[in-house]
């Protein structure tokens, strides 16, 4: 029997007497149904017990295969020998993080804060675990140490390490590998699996375990092991993995009795000890038995961590029996305590930070780990949703039908699918989950796409480690944002100097030293801009509206920090940002740049820049340290190899759309900074919704906390500090009439056309357009029609209908395809319209249309009723899609349903 609710009441536990003697228990009242149904009494009986340092009410509670009895008319659960208690269900605990929780639960929180730096073991386990996926997969050992090594040119030149001795290391501890495997054990019996992606519903973890064998974990560990049995924190992990594949194998009932009873941990240095010099056991295999007690005792551990996170505590190192004396970390673990004032066992050194930094901090933290939430509650939609509701939702891909597979020369595997025509988040080159249909109970596989099918091709493609049968593709909700996020704020916090700080703290205000010189000569508010971000000595806002220059401004300005010397980040929260700025810098005539990103995240005409991370060492890191600019997404910043490096001036485009701790990753690289953006533009994304989705702990604040993160840094400065940031004022983008609303409502009315050019633009100025072939109505600039349809879901057929229509009138009159652009609120509406046009013509969501600009820009509102999509939650997003359109802009939707809002009213007068 399984019972799960939210927790009314947590008493003392108590001790009582039994016919097997004295036994502890606990009786906790829950409410199912997420609090919801008739309160329960759950008792948790010995061990179990010890919950109760922990739960709190509010918190769920899970409780697999209790006992169930009728007592004085109440249905009650009690615990026995298999049961299962789960606190916290849907926070998804990673097993890593388990394993150095039960280190030392400080040692979980510090990893957390300042991520993984480039280091000889972590470089080397890294690799070893590659290779290790390469053998089971049948590659040659010689083949893919070199490989592998050769892959990691970057971390090991940044390490100052040599590829050969490198290629030794491995190739040792390769070997005790193979060697383990070819006593013998591998038949196909064994039925082996590398690396496979594990997600618990009921337990709430989640991990990738090295390798599976007959159903049973097998963790592969670099360093060496002399004793008999494995480490106590190995097998703990190993026992998460353990849960995780007994939950696959389980049909339905719940019972923990479906996890294997064995795992294994292979210490691969062990075959690189000589035996003359150690004793004890030097075989590399240890296996070992796991037991229901132990199983329960990890997910205790689990809840442990799961609960101090619900309650956003911050770990001491007391709730676990850590000894600090041995501990590698407990220097770092005395300074963040020393400097949070955060009470820790291994005690603290240094002044803590002055208050509101540390409350900052808090804040940050806070917010942060809301947004993890957030993709702990997309994790659960995969089992919570239907495969349509995800379709609908557009996290998914369905009803994908397999047209083939091989396996490619690296041993992984190439899987292809037909498409269905359906649209989804899905990009090219994301990871996403490749399953059978099934992404949590089936067949389920970490992918990378390759192709998406597009209107003349449907078929899919995307690569694997192992091959699954593709029928449906998955958003993969991944942690890498919260966890970069947390280690922007711990570096700019922790590592930066209180000088740095100061005028982000506001102690004191920004200072320049503007130089005498004109670097602008046709336009004085870009020629300010650059003076300002040249002379700042600590900070510089460029406020760009639509159009304005802010790319080609920003560009002048790190033309200008080059010609003095000074090493440049350039940074912005979209790749495709990135890839504008360096456009708009090659017109410069720059081109001593570095790219740094992934292949498929950087634009063809940019692969040049792109660092290769692979090849000799001293190449790969000599190529990014002697680069004078430096181009990534502020996501990576963050990462291993951004962190080594230093700049002199971070500048960073679209900051407008960055989080605060989001803008710190980048700005925490650099002694000074410059950001460039617009705060009347799309603010920050953030996933944490409305409070009421909250866990019932985080919901108190929840709101605050999404607000904390929405309001980006830039915005903050610029209110905070007007005069360190500078106005661009004339936009190069819209004729006068097009731009005038924007102006009025969200500028103040300072902008203006740069020049009567500008102004006076219209579609007679393109090439081969007739504007005496339009409709009079389409003949102004600016016009508005309302073709009087109903939404239905998220989209509206007759609107849909209308839209084609005024697309083919424009390109009947002679406009290029390329030229035009529709706007609409919903990715449904988009897809209807965009089977029903030729291609060339760009259909998407505002959201997507920031940054671009067309000839011609019809906008769909598609409401009908009430004003709560989301291209009315935020006023934002209209002036984003008002802004678009250089000489036709057509308002299409329901002018009484807009007219509901001041603000729309005005704009539908405007456009008719
Ligand atoms: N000082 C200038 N003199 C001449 N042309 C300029 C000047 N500044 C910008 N432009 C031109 O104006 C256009 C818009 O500039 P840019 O792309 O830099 O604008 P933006 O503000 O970044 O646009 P968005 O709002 O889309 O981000 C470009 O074609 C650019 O070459």
């Amino acid at each position: 029997m399984h019972i799960r609710g939210v927790v009314v009441d947590v008493p003392e536990s108590k001790t009582v007497t039994t016919s097997y003697g004295e036994s502890e228990l606990l009786e906790v009242t829950v409410r199912p149904d997420r609090g919801a149904g008739e309160a329960t009494t759950v008792t948790l009986w010995e061990d179990w017990t010890e919950t109760a340092e922990y739960l709190e009410p509010g918190m769920e509670l899970a409780v697999y295969d209790a006992t169930e009895r009728e007592y004085q008319g109440e249905t009650q659960y009690t615990t026995g020998k298999e049961t299962m208690v789960v606190v916290e269900p849907d926070f998804l605990v990673d097993v890593t993080d388990i394993r150095s929780w039960v280190q030392c639960p400080r040692l979980y929180y510090l990893n957390k804060l300042d991520g993984a730096d480039v280091s000889e073991p972590l470089v080397k386990g890294t690799i070893v675990h590659e290779v290790f996926g390469d053998l089971l997969r049948g590659a040659d050992l010689e083949a893919a140490v070199d490989r592998r090594v050769e892959e990691s040119g970057l971390d090991l030149g940044l390490l100052g390490a040599d590829a050969g001795s490198m290629r030794e290391t491995v190739k040792q501890h390769a070997s005790a590998i193979e060697g383990w495997l070819q006593q013998g054990r591998l038949t196909d019996a064994d039925n082996w699996r590398s690396e496979q992606l594990l997600v618990s519903e009921r337990y709430g973890l989640k991990g990738r375990a090295d390798a599976v064998r007959r159903g049973a974990p097998v963790e592969l560990k670099t360093g060496k092991n002399t004793r008999r049995d494995p480490r106590f924190h190995d097998k703990v992990q190993a026992g998460c993995y353990a849960l995780l594949l007994g939950e696959q194998a389980d049909e339905g009932d719940g019972s923990v009795t479906h996890s294997p009873d064995t795992g294994t941990l292979l210490y691969t240095k062990n075959a690189a000890v000589d035996d003359d010099e150690e004793s004890g056991d030097l075989s590399p295999a240890k296996e070992f038995s796991i037991s229901t007690g132990f199983l329960q005792f990890i997910l205790r551990a689990r809840n442990h961590l799961a609960a101090v996170e619900a309650t956003g505590d911050v770990p001491t190192g007391y709730e676990a029996d850590a000894k600090c004396e041995y501990c590698f970390e407990q220097d770092t673990c005395m300074a963040v305590s020393g400097r949070l004032d955060q009470e820790s066992k291994a005690g603290q050194v240094g002044t803590p930070l002055p208050e509101d930094e540390r409350a900052y901090f808090e804040r940050f933290y806070r917010a942060i780990e809301e947004e993890r939430r957030a993709v702990h509650r997309e994790y659960a939609k995969l089992w919570e949703q239907s495969p349509n509701e995800r379709a609908d939702d557009d996290r998914a891909l369905v009803d994908l039908e397999p047209t083939g597979r091989r396996q490619l020369d690296d041993g992984r595997w190439e899987l292809r699918a037909r498409g269905t025509g359906a649209v989804s988040k899905i990009r090219t080159g994301d990871v996403v989950l490749a399953s059978d249909g099934d992404p949590i109970g089936g067949g389920a596989e970490l992918a990378r796409v390759e192709r998406l099918g597009s209107a003349d091709n449907d078929e899919i493609v995307v690569t694997t480690d192992e091959p699954v049968d593709l029928r449906r593709l998955d958003v993969y909700p991944s942690e890498l944002s919260a966890d970069r996020l947390l280690t922007s704020l711990h570096d700019a916090l922790l590592l930066q100097p209180p000088e740095w700080k100061a005028p982000l703290f506001e102690r004191r205000g920004p200072t320049f030293d503007r130089p005498d010189e004109t670097f602008v000569d046709n336009n004085e508010a870009q020629n300010e801009a650059v003076r300002t971000a040249v002379g700042a000595e600590d900070f510089a806002l460029v406020h760009g509206p639509p159009g304005t220059g802010k790319t080609y401004t920003l560009a002048r300005i790190v033309a200008e920090l080059l010609d003095r010397d000074q090493r440049v980040l350039v940074s912005a929260f979209t790749n495709r940002a990135v890839d504008n700025a360096l456009e708009a810098l090659e017109d410069e005539g720059i081109t001593d740049i570095v790219r740094y990103g992934t292949e498929s995240g950087v634009r063809e005409d940019m692969q040049a820049y792109r660092l290769d991370q692979s090849g000799e060492p001293d190449d790969c890191a000599g190529e990014l340290q002697d680069a004078s600019v430096v181009a990534a997404t502020t996501a990576s910043c963050g990462s291993r190899a951004l962190k080594t490096q230093a700049f002199d001036v971070a500048v960073v485009d679209e900051a407008g759309q960055l989080t605060e701790p989001g803008t710190l990753a980048a700005i925490a690289r650099a002694d000074r900074f410059v950001l460039v953006g617009d705060h009347q533009q799309l603010p920050p994304v953030v996933q944490a919704e409305s409070s009421e989705t909250q866990s019932a702990l985080g919901s108190a604040n929840g709101g605050q906390l999404r607000a904390d993160l929405q309001e980006s840094l830039f915005e903050r400065l610029i209110e905070t500090y007007p005069r360190a940031g500078v106005l661009l004022d004339r936009q190069y983008r819209m004729s006068q009439r097009i731009q005038a609303f924007a102006s009025a409502e969200f500028y103040d009315g300072q902008l203006r056309p740069a020049t009567a050019e500008v102004a006076g633009q219209s579609l007679a100025d393109l090439d081969g357009v007739a504007v005496d072939s339009l409709p009079a109505r389409l003949r102004d600039a600016v016009s508005f029609i309302d073709p009087g349809g109903t939404q239905v879901g998220n989209t509206n057929p007759e609107e849909a209908e209308t839209v084609t229509d005024l697309v083919s009138t424009y390109l009947d009159a002679g406009v290029d395809p390329a030229d035009i652009g529709v706007i609409a609120p919903f990715r449904a509406h988009v897809a209807e319209i965009r089977k029903k046009l030729t291609d060339g013509v760009t259909v998407d969501t505002v959201d997507r249309f920031q940054g671009s600009s067309k000839q011609v820009i019809v906008v769909s509102f598609v409401t009908t009723g009430a004003l709560d999509g989301p291209i009315f939650e935020d006023y934002r997003r209209i002036n984003v899609a008002l802004t678009r359109a250089k000489k036709a802009l057509v308002l299409v939707g329901d002018a009484d349903s807009l007219s509901q809002d001041d603000r729309y009213r005005r704009m539908v007068e405007w456009a008719e």
